[in-house]
């Protein structure tokens, strides 16, 4: 049933980016990249304990979100979700920007042919396959693509200067990867009907925080340190149920409400298939912690 989990660890030390292991051990499965370099141009990473921690790296573009920086944070992330040793990812950016949007300049010149035939941005929306949790740290801009990619994750961490905005529709087009869908559903159809028809309206950290786009405000110099801490704290409870919290969640943004209910209620019942069930619940019954197997 977990797969995944059960699949050879692939070595992570804390601390220790894994860039710089990618050639130490199996390279991803292909993940929708027209290239594959051992060298990331466009992320910093590292593991701290069971999280792995994702950094935007493209200083001079506001880390702008380029085809090649997808299809590097996609290979990283699959490497993440494919390594045992890890139980949560966060992603940042920088204190300026988590990211601008997509690159603006990279694209601009491309035709409706071009976009359609070769599904443009189509591998961009991978992370939503990812099955271990993500947070997104987000300190300054995001804005566009940078907005949407924060909502493609589970949970958002916001610095005290972050701005969140779809000003997509002031280039002459509109949201491409959930500014109209996801964002909806965070905020609101009026907020969102705002955000997106000009383009111009953005949230505040404390903002999104009150529309439930966020879920904690802090300052900035502590986001990541506090995403950090809460992945850590999910990466330790145990993997299958924090799998299946993940996947039920987001069932209810697919799923009428009748059949999301028989899932939960059918994913609740296998959990006493688990050990980690009996470990959980015999735990607090001899009045102490857990040691969650992960199976
Ligand atoms: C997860 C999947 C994503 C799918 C995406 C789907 C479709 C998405 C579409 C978009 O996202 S369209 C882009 C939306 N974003 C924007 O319109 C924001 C554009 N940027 C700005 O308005 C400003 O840069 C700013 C964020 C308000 C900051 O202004 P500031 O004056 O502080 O800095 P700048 O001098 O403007 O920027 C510095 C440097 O960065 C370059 N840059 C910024 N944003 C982008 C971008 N989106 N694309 C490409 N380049 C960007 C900017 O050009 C500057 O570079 P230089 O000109 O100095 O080389």
């Amino acid at each position: 049933m977990f797969a995944a989990l059960r699949q050879p660890l692939a070595r992570a030390s804390a601390a220790k980016p894994f860039a710089r292991a990618f050639s130490a051990y199996s390279p991803v499965q292909n993940a929708v990249a027209p290239t594959k370099s051992p060298k990331l141009e466009y992320l910093l990473t590292e593991t701290r304990g069971r999280v792995g921690l994702v950094t935007l790296h493209r200083p001079k573009a506001l880390n702008a979100l380029c085809n090649g920086l997808f299809v590097e944070l996609n290979q990283v992330l699959k490497e993440l979700d494919d390594n045992k040793e890890i139980g949560a990812i966060v992603i940042t950016g920088s204190e300026r920007a988590f990211a601008a949007g997509a690159d603006i300049k990279e694209m601009k010149d491309r035709n409706f042919i071009e976009n359609y035939a070769e599904d443009f941005l189509g591998h961009w929306t991978q992370i939503i396959k990812i099955r271990k949790p993500i947070i997104a740290a987000v300190n300054g801009f995001a804005l566009g693509g940078g907005c949407e990619l924060a909502m493609m994750c589970d949970i958002i961490y916001a610095g005290d200067k972050a701005v969140f905005g779809q000003p997509e529709i002031k280039l002459g087009t509109i949201p491409g990867a959930g500014g109209t869908q996801r964002l909806v559903k965070a905020v609101g159809k009026s907020k969102a009907m705002e955000m997106c028809l000009t383009g111009s309206v953005n949230l505040t950290a404390e903002e999104a925080e009150r529309a439930g786009l966020v879920s904690k405000v802090l300052p900035a110099d502590q986001v990541v340190d506090e995403a950090v801490k809460t992945a850590e704290k999910i990466a330790n409870l145990s993997q299958p149920m924090v799998q299946m919290v993940k996947d039920a969640i987001n069932q209810s943004f697919e799923i009428p409400l009748a059949a999301g209910l028989t899932f939960e209620r059918r994913l609740f019942h296998s959990t006493f298939a688990t050990r980690d069930q009996k470990e959980g619940m015999g735990a607090f019954a001899e009045k102490r912690k857990p040691n969650f197997t992960h199976n």
